[in-house]
């Protein structure tokens, strides 16, 4: 296993994880599509496929995705070439003088395509950074400078403390993520919980909206490129095949990595909505614990991104809540035009679920055991878990006359002590048809209201500033 501070370039091969509890089959690097044309320098605006040697591109026998692929071709940057000028005063500052007077330089803790990552300490403070030296000459470079200066201060991105230059090479100064990447942490601990993939899902989808608020699409979401913090907080890193959009604008470069790629990159034509299918393939690793398009080989891979038809009925996925099986399948729809924005993703009630403290605090799950056994006809294909859902909904929970959220009956036949994901489907999709007007929700907002759902028979009081879904008017006064 790779952590920080070991190598990991030139392990971009296909690798199946066997160590730990739950051995998670998953790509451990990918070459992103544009590594292999860096390599020859020039790009092209067609596709190119290169296969690795098969001997090198296997691990423990498994192969799950290509080994590498060059694709390459990115019009944008023409348009996007942006000098280190553009670095705010902040970032700017330690541009007057050496890295070397300001840091202490230690151990290389990472290998990118451009250069290494090293620790380094700030001399006046003692404080640990991550130091990331980029070789100049690649315009990309250049961009990757810029677009992190530009989302640098949220929180789920990576912070950019200040940027060196020398004739040769930009040293990015960046906030240290000692606890590693994800991919690390997925290999070692196998599937994850719902509760913690949604809340994983949750921080990811919040750069991402911010990112594409920002008008950057970050074009390589995996968990190569999320690192954690040492109390777990994730950063979204990378940002080599970012570039910004404007609104309505198609992009069309073919860059990303072969597992991760949405179709429509493959076509030559996208928006932002890749970073949704990106975070809909991981979001499939953590909770099932592989990667939802594999092949043997490069070719095959792609025919799997373009053709394969996810089924989300059988196997690992008997024991996922349908409504989580409902985000996957609406983030990794190849419609692009329904498939969900990072706004949506966020609003989607699995999510809401599990990542509103106030619902947490709900004492739905011990009344639920005592009065509620959900059919099993609840876990249907997922072709049919709206109507499936709304059904059963329908029939357990109500709009009261007086607009209270009210838990009526439900069929008893199976209990849920050990296993949320039925009941998951249940209070999400009910808290997600009760409805009120945008209007109304903003009105009740600046009046800080109180809310309060009739949860069987006992009353439970929500907080509007935990509780960003639309909610009733129970009182039936604005
Ligand atoms: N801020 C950071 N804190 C801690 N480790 C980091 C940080 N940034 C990068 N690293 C480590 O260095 C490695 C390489 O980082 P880098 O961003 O250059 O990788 P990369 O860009 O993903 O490589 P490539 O561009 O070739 O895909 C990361 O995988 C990570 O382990």
């Amino acid at each position: 296993m790779e952590f920080l501070g070991k190598k990991r370039k030139g392990d971009d091969v296909l690798q199946t994880c066997q160590k730990g509890p739950n051995p998670l089959p998953i790509i451990l690097s990918h070459l992103s599509l544009e590594d292999y044309s860096r390599q020859k320098k020039k790009c092209k605006d067609e596709v190119t496929v290169e296969k690795v040697g098969s001997s090198n591109s296997l691990v423990n026998g498994v192969v799950t995705a290509p080994p590498c692929v060059c694709i390459c071709s990115d019009h944008l940057s023409r348009g996007l070439k942006r000098k280190i000028g553009c670095i705010d005063a902040a970032t700017r500052l330690g541009r007057k003088n050496k890295i070397e007077q300001e840091y202490h330089m230690g151990a290389t803790i990472g290998k990118g395509k451009f250069g290494s990552v090293v620790l380094c300490w700030s001399k006046a403070s003692g404080e640990d950074f991550a130091c990331k030296t980029l070789r100049k000459g690649e315009e990309i470079v250049h961009r990757e400078v810029e677009i992190m200066q530009h989302l640098s201060g949220y929180p789920g991105v990576v912070t950019l403390k200040a940027v060196y230059e020398d004739p040769e090479s930009f040293h990015l100064v960046m906030e240290l993520c000692s606890g590693g990447r994800l991919l690390d942490q997925m290999a070692r601990e196998g599937r994850y919980s719902e509760q913690r993939a949604a809340k994983l899902l949750k921080e990811l989808m919040l750069v991402i909206k911010y990112c594409h608020d920002m008008g950057v699409v970050h074009r390589d979401i995996k968990p190569e490129n999320i690192l954690l913090t040492t109390s777990g907080k994730m950063k979204l890193a990378d940002f080599g095949l970012a570039v910004r959009i404007s609104n309505g604008q198609s992009l069309t470069g073919v860059v990303g990595s072969p597992a991760y790629v949405a179709p429509e990159v493959l076509a030559g034509n996208y928006s932002e909505k890749v970073d949704v299918w990106g975070a809909g393939v991981l979001l499939h690793a953590l909770l099932v614990g592989e990667l939802p398009f594999q092949g043997d080989s490069l070719d095959s891979v792609f025919e799997a991104v373009k053709k394969v038809k996810l089924d989300f009925c059988s196997g690992v996925w008997e024991s996922v809540s349908q409504l989580a099986r409902d985000l996957i399948a609406h983030m990794l729809t190849r419609d692009v035009s329904s498939r969900l924005t990072a706004d949506q993703v966020l609003s989607h009630p699995w999510i809401l679920y599990y990542t509103e403290p106030t619902l947490r605090t709900f004492t739905f799950k011990q009344k639920m055991k005592t009065h509620v056994r959900l059919t099993s006809s609840l876990v249907s294909p997922i072709s049919g878990v709206g109507s499936d859902i709304n059904k059963s909904v329908t029939n357990g929970l109500s709009l009261s006359d007086d607009s209270k959220l009210v838990f009526t009956s439900f069929n008893l036949t199976k209990n849920t002590e050990d296993d949320d994901s039925d009941l998951v489907d249940v209070l999400a999709m009910a808290i997600s048809r009760v409805t009120i007007s945008e209007h109304k929700r903003s009105r009740h907002w600046q009046r800080r209201w109180r809310r309060e759902l009739l949860c069987d028979n006992k009353v439970v009081t929500l907080n509007p500033f935990l509780f960003p879904f639309p909610l009733v008017d129970i009182n039936g006064k604005d």
